[in-house]
């Protein structure tokens, strides 16, 4: 997969999708990561690439022509098709269900506003989707830009050895929370590890931690339970379930 980032500050991304899984991922050649930046497009020996708004009010707006012609550039840097991904507040939110779909890619140009946003005449010409990492506002879209590059890369074939598999990630699995996770000594003075976790009985094992997950999700995020595919078995034994303590 080729991402390709539209940012004032390329490197910023680049360097975050340089560590642990995205980083090897690149290593193994299944991500290539290409930034461009507008400033080495734009006129003018002030090579601008922001002006005042239109009806006024505080801040700047990042000019169409600059980021036009980085992203002319970065199609043109390779004969796959790409579609063009906004990252801003106003986007359609980023679910495991939409990283999936975009990491199916072969490549995808991530657009990074700054100042208070983008002339949206070149959102409407240029951008094919647009979307939020959360409800939330960051001072640059290229935060935004390496949790996508993240959630994606680590869901590339092969970036993953067994011992990571995305698959027992929940969010990938079954749309639940996941479950508690426990590792050496067996007894601490915070406490003790759960027996189930130790019987070496796999069955169970799983049953525990898909309960687990089921419980925790209902406390936490219940709006997560109805899209999650629960069986008639686990709703009837999560509706037998107490719900005041935390699990
Ligand atoms: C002070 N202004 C900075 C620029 N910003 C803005 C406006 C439009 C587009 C991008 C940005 C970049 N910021 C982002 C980007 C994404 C998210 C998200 N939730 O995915 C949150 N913020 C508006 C506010």
């Amino acid at each position: 997969m080729r991402i390709d980032l539209i940012s004032l500050f390329p490197e910023f991304v680049a360097q975050c999708a340089g560590f642990g899984v995205v980083g090897r991922a690149q290593e193994r050649g299944l991500l290539s990561i290409h930034g461009w930046n507008p400033r080495d497009h734009a006129e003018g020996n002030y090579r601008r690439v922001d002006d005042r708004p239109f009806g006024g009010g505080p801040g700047m707006v990042m000019l169409i022509d600059p980021l036009r012609a980085a992203i002319r550039a970065a199609r043109a840097a390779d004969p796959a098709p790409a579609k063009v991904v906004y990252l801003s507040p106003q986007g359609r939110p980023l679910t495991q269900t939409v990283v999936r779909e975009l990491a199916t890619r072969e490549r995808i140009i991530l657009l990074c506003g700054r100042y208070e946003g983008v002339d949206e005449r070149l959102v409407a010409a240029e951008v094919d989707e647009e979307l939020s990492i959360g409800d939330y506002v960051l001072s640059g879209g290229e935060l935004a830009a390496a949790v996508v590059v993240d959630a994606v890369a680590r869901l590339q074939e092969g970036a993953l050895n067994d011992a990571e598999s995305a698959v027992q990630d929940s969010f990938e699995a079954d749309g639940l929370l996941d479950c508690p996770h426990y590792t050496r000594p067996v007894e601490h003075a915070l406490g003790a590890v759960p027996e189930v976790l130790l019987s070496g009985n796999h069955a169970e094992i799983a049953r525990w931690r898909r309960r687990q997950s089921l419980l925790r999700t209902r406390q936490r995020r219940p709006d997560l339970l109805a899209g999650a595919g629960l069986t008639a078995a686990e709703r009837d034994w999560l509706d037998g379930q107490a719900g005041d303590d935390p699990p």
